[in-house]
């Protein structure tokens, strides 16, 4: 017999024994006073808890972070209300996620000055220099677009942005980008771009109206594919990193929230965007920060001595993209989490259509900054590149009318008067 089974499992219906209650008898003002002074001394420790921490009223009440300060609700709402009102009654009212981020601000800019009601939501994390995104920001107060600071897994900060307002689209460009950091921390990619988005569709299958969707995809989700130029026919089942690997689930969780709640959705697949305010994780960015420094830059080449090649595709073109999804976007065709017949689902190639070697790029780079690149050139290792990208952008020419303009050279022309500009306080200005 075990000292269990002497417990019993209903409290009350245990009758002790004499050895027991002899026991008890002897202690019972021991006891007692053991007992009391527990009470006494848990109301008091309960007591001191209460006027310690600080009150969290319950979250409709609860303060939205304005990035730089904590405002109150009603102040946020203020601001909240006059970013996302359009112009004119035919304006768009855009949430855009990662608002902060390098083509969230191009493209909350470019919204808000044709007209449309534009919301920021954006976490400042730290994957990179938050500074600059704090710069960013700065420059869309300007323009009059308010971010609000919080994460797209934060339900209820959603769905109190939701209450707020009628969107008509959502803009989602939040997410974990970098192919190689997914490497060094993988559970990021997986709560941003997979456990983040599946929050943010959630919210957007239950409103009435529902938005309209045109989300960040990415040109690594042709992985491993040999066939060029990519094309959006093509199988995309063989990705080489994480970051590819949760891109793709978007995709096929798109596709789900299409088909069971009628939500309109884009995917925009982004072939290596760059430009100025870009992303200091890429290498264009810290390639030209590096050359300053005459410290030297890792250019990867293929197994078979042949540089790597990309389709680099320069931001105000991607900008254009972006545009021209929204405004051809059908509407959702749900309310309320309820589907009433079939919605739009889209997938775009977003790129360039003329890859060029990494080392064209470091080349240019050198011309653009008089400074001779210190190169180390090493096979790609298996970090999750891939040898090579190229763009075939028929469908989005057709449908978005997206047309790219800018070459290499002349975009990182900008990107450079831009980078000296903002780290070095050259005299050159950059156009904003
Ligand atoms: O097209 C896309 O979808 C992706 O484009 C970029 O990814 P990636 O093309 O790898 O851009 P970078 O990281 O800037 O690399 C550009 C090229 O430089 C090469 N590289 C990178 C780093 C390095 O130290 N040396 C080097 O030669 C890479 O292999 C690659 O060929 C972005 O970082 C991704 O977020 C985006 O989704």
């Amino acid at each position: 017999m075990s000292h269990l089974d002497n417990i019993p499992s209903t409290p009350g219906k245990h009758k002790p024994d004499k050895a027991f209650r002899f026991h008890s008898a002897a202690s019972s003002s021991l006891s007692k006073l053991t007992l009391y002074s527990t009470l006494f001394l848990s109301v008091l420790l309960i007591f001191l808890l209460l006027l310690s921490s600080p009150s969290s009223p319950p979250s409709p009440r609860r303060h939205l972070s304005t990035g730089t300060h904590h405002t109150p609700l009603s102040l946020s709402h203020k601001l909240i209300h006059k970013s996302a009102r359009p112009r004119s009654t035919t304006g768009h009212t855009v949430l855009v996620t990662g608002a902060a981020g390098f083509v969230g601000t191009h493209v909350s800019l470019a919204l808000k000055r044709r007209g449309d009601g534009v919301l920021g939501l954006d976490n400042f994390n730290h994957y990179y220099d938050p500074t600059l995104k704090r710069a960013r920001q700065k420059i869309l107060e300007k323009a009059g677009v308010f971010i609000v600071e919080g994460d797209i897994n934060d339900k209820v900060l959603l769905q109190q942005l939701f209450d707020a307002v009628l969107f008509t689209h959502v803009m989602h460009l939040a997410a974990q980008a970098g192919v190689r950091y997914a490497m060094q921390n993988p559970g990021s990619y997986i709560h941003s771009n997979i456990a983040g988005f599946v929050n943010l569709l959630e919210v957007s299958k239950s409103a009435n109206p529902q938005p309209a969707i045109i989300w960040a995809s990415s040109s690594s989700v042709y992985g491993l594919n040999s066939k060029v130029p990519f094309s959006e026919k093509d199988r995309t089942d063989q990705p080489a990193s994480l970051y590819a690997a949760t891109k793709k689930a978007g995709e096929e969780i798109a596709h789900t929230y299409n088909h069971i709640y009628g939500l309109s959705i884009t995917g925009l697949r982004f072939f290596t965007v760059y430009g100025p305010w870009g992303r200091p994780d890429m290498a264009y960015f810290f390639f030209t920060r590096d050359i300053m420094k005459g410290k030297t830059i890792t250019v990867y080449e293929s197994p078979d001595k042949g540089s790597v090649a990309r389709d680099f595709t320069y931001i105000d073109d991607i900008v254009k993209g972006c545009l021209g999804a929204l405004d051809t976007a059908k509407r959702s065709t749900g309310s309320g989490g309820k589907k009433r017949g079939p919605a739009q689902l889209r997938i775009f190639n977003l790129g360039n259509t003329s890859p060029l070697p990494v080392s064209k790029l470091v080349g240019i780079l050198e011309k653009l900054l008089k400074v001779k690149a210190k190169k180390k050139v090493v096979p790609l290792p298996r970090n999750g590149d891939v040898e090579f990208t190229h763009a075939n952008i028929t469908l989005a020419m057709r449908e978005l009318g997206y047309k790219p303009t800018t070459d290499l050279e002349a975009g990182l022309k900008k990107f450079v008067k831009w980078y000296l500009s903002f780290y070095l306080g050259s005299k050159k200005k950059s156009s904003w």
